[in-house]
């Protein structure tokens, strides 16, 4: 399927090209995108420019048809390296995804787009329609499970698609899952590693979110990779703010409504919100207390079954329930750009895990949260999970290394970005920008204006555990490996309890760590396992188990290290938090300026700012409160519309539109389709603004009435609507006509034809001046006539008049087809600039001050003093008393060139999709709907 240039011409201006060009050339050196790159990009995926990346990508696979490795942080903008491609040049893109719930969602969202694309999978019901269609050339992309392209029908499909239709592409999504060194290793993707001999001359594009050095190798070589280039961006994901709490005593609610916002009284999630519980039970425990607050929520585990957990993951993508307590069950398929808070209640896994999950915040860019709670029994539980798993030794030491350095995470008092990024060797940012909001630690530093000193810590903010490790690690020498921890902590402390036996109470070690308390001892404890100084090995017995304690190769050297004195080992750590809050706090005795604040020096991401630095440039603007107001207000009806087109067309809301693009339409309130194109929003593709635009536009007009309402004349002056000029003979016309004459009286004193006239004062409505239907002799009924057939006749239509006259009944005269419908052209070409004259005559001047035909003035609705101008034949109408045919004379005037002017704006509805055309003003919907049976929606 290719996309045809001309449709794309004039998209992009050419100081945009320059521009990028410019970025390009200082960046890569690389050949930049091209014009026509850069047409299709916007037309169809509605971006202005490329990502770095993403352009570095395409070009080697467009240019250079060569292999790529890219990891790139979620949210890059991995899909469009590989959707671009056959759109652009034509061909097949073969897509692989783990999850079929995932390409399922891409295959919606691009069909939502125009972008034909479809989903092969062996459980597939229509399977052979869809291989038809394929070969049909009806795919620019086709998404197919790994299972089904490395079974033998499915290599023979590819070879033969390849053949007929030629393949531009391979990528594989998600690509670490093919390494047994990654964290989310699939058996079905290590026979990934055929497609090279299935396609030998096919590029393959692998990208994946997280993969480090070890498992991007493996990629490369498991799928024969030729000289790929291999590029990566960065781990960082600067929309996120991370923070880490331990459990309160307080309760779940408690720790949770740290996350939380108070709107109305009431405690919310700000936003689509994951919590992840290390267990089942814990996710049912949860939701309930939420629950019981009043917060709607939803579990998602193992337990539930496929069609269950189904459910409910379309419920969250679909914005019909915003809260999801899940287990790590609840991963990569989520594809949702907004999620605002993913919270952590209990530990996760390790770092892998942790940025996977985390992952799923802030697609969209928009500032969000990442928030875990945890205790140190989360440890212990996880530990017991993991032995369950352990497939091998090595995976079991793997993933005990792993928790151990996720465990870092969780008390580093440092940069917790910082720390991620250096988890995954991530180089490419020493030279970060400070953000103000980057983690919990930073913000406390920054807020921090006098360090806190406790006792024990240095300058550097270190304390030294050696004596403190030495004592309980000589302990477990002492009484030798197999005790639970308690025992070493208690025999240190000196307990003379009866377990413990006399000899050892005359230990010279016994009593030896008696001056800290039981938790003091329990922190260093941790503190050691995380560092492999000794571990610890669940025993099971048949009704209960224990953990059992030994002492690690690293112990024994420390303890030997320390006796021999040979090497003086010194263990020096940050406090986590549970141990900060044993140590004393120092007394104070001076005080540090900004300057030599120790964060400053030790922390190069966190470099305190010295302003805030806006996270999305809605922040940046100085708004007062009412207007914040009102703009969220606009934001909320946006969302809603999108929901319901969303129900309506089955498919997910940010495939309509992204919340970034609400936002934005919410700060610039376009009032017509054309105003809204030349927004060049982000993603909303002019197949979108064809699609949807109209239902948003239309929000924007119920809701803010135009500031300066300019009169007709104004809009034509400034943006004629053809070249008509006022002649000096038209001019004599219009002036007898304003003097009051009638159209007979001014041909038989011009000697001018009727028809003439007519033409003159069509003439003068098309300039702007006030001429009504009525004043070219189309009556109303026949001016309805008319206008109802029009309704199916596109106005550009060549031979418009005698389409038109066809249709009409005979006594429907040519003058006034004409003149109906060159007053309909003006009044679509005056909505393009604006929509306050879209459903009326637009001649307004002359009526203003006339005489008010009806009054709409209810007492028990917010909408008074809604005037109906130049009907005269309606009486004031109170609309307790309006009976229908009262209404309807009203709405006859209305369509037939009335002009309604409310000086309560926009508290009028009309819903012109209704044959009956009611009138309804705004009355609160229970009346409105019992009085009427109705409830608008679009607005005059
Ligand atoms: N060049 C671009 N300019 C602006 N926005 C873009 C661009 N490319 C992609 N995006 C937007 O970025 C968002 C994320 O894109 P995409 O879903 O492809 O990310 P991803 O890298 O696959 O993320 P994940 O790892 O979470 O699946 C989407 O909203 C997409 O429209």
């Amino acid at each position: 399927m290719e996309i045809s240039m001309e449709d794309l011409s004039n998209s992009f201006n050419d100081d945009d090209e320059k521009v990028l060009i410019e970025q390009f050339k200082a960046v890569d050196g690389i050949e930049p995108p091209h014009k026509k790159h850069l047409d299709v990009l916007l037309k169809i995926f509605g971006h202005k420019e490329f990502r770095p990346m993403q352009w570095n990508i395409i070009s080697s696979i467009i240019n250079d048809r060569r292999d790529n490795c890219a990891i790139m942080a979620t949210g890059y903008g991995k899909s469009l390296c590989y959707q671009f491609p056959s759109v652009y040049c034509g061909g097949i893109t073969i897509v692989i995804s783990p999850l079929i719930s995932l390409m399922e969602d891409q295959v919606l969202s691009l069909t939502v787009a125009n972008i034909p694309a479809c989903l092969l999978g062996t459980a597939q019901t229509k399977q052979k329609e869809v291989i038809e269609d394929i070969f049909n050339n009806k795919y620019s992309i086709v998404y197919v499970t790994p299972e089904f392209c490395c079974g033998e029908f499915g290599k023979d499909l590819l070879t033969d698609i390849d053949k007929k239709l030629n393949i531009m592409l391979v990528a594989i999504d998600e690509a670490h899952c093919i390494s047994s060194w990654g964290h989310d290793f699939r058996h079905q993707y290590r026979e990934l590693s055929k497609i090279r001999n299935v396609l030998p001359c096919v590029p393959i594009l692998a990208v994946t979110a997280t993969a480090t050095v070890r498992v991007r190798d493996d990629i490369i070589s498991s799928l024969q990779l030729r000289d790929p280039q291999i590029l990566y961006s960065g781990f960082d994901r600067p929309n996120l703010y991370y923070s880490v709490h331990l459990k309160e005593h307080n309760g779940i609610i408690s720790d949770l409504r740290n996350t939380m916002v108070r709107q109305h009284g009431d405690w919310v999630f700000s936003g689509p919100t994951i919590i992840y519980c290390i267990t089942r039970k814990q996710t049912e425990n949860v939701a309930e207390l939420l629950q019981r607050e009043g917060i709607e929520c939803l579990t998602y585990h193992a337990g539930l079954t496929v069609k269950q957990r189904k459910n409910v993951h379309e419920k969250f993508v679909r914005d019909r329930v915003s809260v999801i307590i899940a287990t790590i069950a609840f991963g990569m398929g989520i594809d949702k750009p907004d999620v605002r808070n993913i919270v952590h209640y209990g530990a996760a896994r390790d770092m892998e895990s942790y940025y996977q999950e985390v992952g799923r915040a802030g697609r969209d860019g928009q500032p969000s949260q990442c928030t875990i709670f945890y205790s140190n029994a989360d440890l212990e539980v996880l530990r017991s999970l993991r032995e369950l798993n352990y497939a091998t030794e090595k995976t079991k030491e793997q993933k005990e290394a792993r928790t151990r350095h996720f465990w870092k995470y969780l008390e580093t008092t440092s940069c917790r970005r910082q720390f991620i990024l250096q988890h995954f060797e991530d180089t490419s940012n020493t030279n970060l920008q400070p953000v103000l909001n980057c983690c919990d630690n930073c913000t406390k530093k920054l807020k921090q204006k006098v360090p806190v000193e406790y006792e024990e810590v240095d300058s550097n903010g270190l304390i030294d555990l050696t004596d403190y490790a030495f004592t309980l690690l000589s302990s477990m020498n002492v009484m030798g490996d197999g005790l639970g921890i308690n025992t070493y902590i208690k025999f240190i402390r000196g307990s003379r309890s009866s377990k413990m036996p006399t000899k050892l109470q005359s230990h010279p070690l016994h009593g030896s760590g008696n001056h800290k308390g039981d938790n003091w001892w329990k922190c260093i404890a941790r503190i050691l396992e995380l560092e492999a100084y000794f571990s610890k090995q669940t025993v099971k017995k048949p009704t209960y188990s224990y953990c059992t304690t030994y002492l690690c190769e690293k112990g024994k050297q420390f303890l030997r290290d320390i006796t021999n004195k040979s090497r003086r080992a010194k263990i020096l750590v940050e406090p986590p938090p549970d141990l900060r809050i044993l140590l004393k706090r120092k007394s104070i005795t001076y005080k540090l300026t900004t300057n030599n604040m120790p964060y400053i020096k030790t922390n190069n991401v966190c470099n305190i700012p010295t302003e805030k630095i806006p996270r999305n440039k809605i922040e940046t603007d100085i708004e007062d409160e009412t207007m914040k107001e009102e703009r969220m207000n606009i934001y909320r009806k946006l969302m809603a519309k999108r929901t319901k087109l969303a129900f309506t067309l089955d498919c997910m809301p940010y495939m309509i539109a992204s919340n970034e693009v609400l936002m934005d339409i919410a700060t610039s309130r376009p009032r017509s389709i054309d105003t809204l194109k030349q927004l060049k929003l982000n993603g909303f593709t002019e197949v979108k603004i064809n699609k949807f635009g109209e239902e948003f536009v239309q929000v924007i007009r119920q809701l803010c009435p135009s500031a300066e309402r300019k009169s007709i004349k104004d809009i034509l002056d400034e943006f004629p609507f053809d070249d008509t000029k006022f002649t000096p003979t038209i001019e004599t016309t219009y002036s007898m006509f304003k003097s009051g004459k009638m159209l007979e009286e001014i041909a038989g004193e011009r000697k001018l034809t009727i028809s003439t006239v007519i033409s003159h004062l069509t003439n003068c409505m098309k300039l702007g001046f006030p001429i009504r239907l009525k004043d070219l002799n189309v009556s109303t009924s026949v001016a309805n006539t008319i206008m109802n057939v029009l309704k199916h006749i596109p106005l550009t239509e060549e031979k418009i008049l005698s389409t038109v006259q066809q249709r009409c009944p005979d006594e429907v005269t040519f003058n006034e087809i004409k003149a109906v419908i060159d007053y309909k052209k003006v009044r679509e070409h005056i909505k393009k600039y604006t929509y306050d004259y879209a459903e009326f005559d637009p001649i307004d001047e002359v009526d203003k001050g006339k005489t008010y035909a009806a009054t709409i003035d209810s007492e028990k609705s917010e909408c008074e003093n809604v005037h109906i101008l130049q009907n005269t034949d309606v009486e004031i109408i109170s609309v307790d008393d309006a009976d229908d045919a009262a209404l309807s004379a009203l709405v006859d005037e209305i369509e037939t060139g009335g002009y309604l002017n409310s000086t309560a704006t926009n508290k009028c509805v009309k819903d012109t999709s209704d044959d009956t055309h009611q009138l309804v003003n705004n009355l609160e919907p229970p009346l409105k709907k019992q009085k009427y049976g109705y409830v608008g929606n679009s607005c005059l």
